[in-house]
């Protein structure tokens, strides 16, 4: 199936959801404009790392940005992948995924399940507990939030079943290790056999410059688009057909022991 598939490589305004609510409703009418069929966000867009101030700024039960999402999706007819945003649930923050198809309907939810230590991430947000494969556009996906693609053995999990066909991504990845972003996304979609589409984020906060390269990745680890430091809509067309003939020839699915694997 071909896709066109959209990424918002956008700035964070610290600690300002309203204006990051406009930054994303631009960008889902640009990625409209270009005839994509998905879009994705990057992590934390509506309050940045702003972990000392979630108190006040997270979104209760989300209930903001899913009807902010969800408008987008209906009035664009796209299907959105929401990055991820700081909720408040239960009494407790969270770093959220949700994603829906074009109808505005809600296809899944996920909690960010690897707290990055480095930015302090732990001492604010609690840690999810469920996986996050759906299928989006007709397409057997799955999601991760940054940090999760340090840890394949877990990618692997939500990836082997389907098997599916894109890893999407949403990042807040600082330019000191864009190096090892881009290898460790090349690595997850060569293994997985899978594209990878993943969103960073640009601009900075009180800590950390982020070093957007968003990419687009295809299932032998090439580069299909990569975006630079600045803030761009980044546009590519795949067709998940290719997946099929890098797993005829190399069969990994198949051949894996996971019984070994313990
Ligand atoms: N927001 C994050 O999870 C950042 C992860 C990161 O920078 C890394 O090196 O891993």
């Amino acid at each position: 199936m071909k896709l066109k598939i959209a990424i918002a490589q956008i700035d964070i305004a610290l600690g300002q959801p309203q204006i990051n609510q406009k930054t994303i409703t631009d960008y889902a009418k640009k990625a409209a404009d270009a005839g994509a069929d998905v879009l994705i966000y990057p992590e934390m867009w509506n309050t940045g790392y702003a972990l000392t101030a979630l108190d006040t700024l997270a979104d209760v039960d989300g209930v903001n940005s899913q009807q902010v999402l969800s408008q987008l999706a209906k009035t664009y007819q796209l299907n959105i992948i929401g990055g991820s945003v700081a909720i408040l649930r239960d009494g407790d923050f969270y770093n959220t995924m949700y994603i829906f198809d074009k109808n505005g309907q809600k296809v899944q939810e996920y909690d960010k399940l690897h707290l990055f230590g480095l930015m302090n991430e732990g001492q604010y947000i609690t840690s999810g507990t469920k996986t996050n494969s759906f299928k989006l556009a007709g397409v057997p996906s799955a999601g991760a939030i940054c940090y999760d693609i340090r840890f394949p053995e877990w990618l692997r999990t939500i990836m082997a079943p389907g098997p599916q066909e894109i890893l999407y991504i949403a990042a807040q990845w600082p330019i000191q290790r864009i190096n090892q972003w881009q290898i460790l996304l090349q690595a997850r979609a060569i293994e997985n056999q899978a594209f990878v589409v993943a969103a960073n984020r640009v601009g900075y906060d009180d800590h950390n410059v982020f070093g957007g390269s968003s990419l687009i990745i295809d299932p032998l680890g090439r580069i299909v688009q990569q975006a630079g430091e600045e803030e761009t809509l980044l546009v590519a067309e795949i067709n998940t057909n290719d997946e099929q003939d890098v797993r005829g020839e190399i069969p990994v699915f198949s051949d894996r022991r996971p019984e070994l694997y313990q």
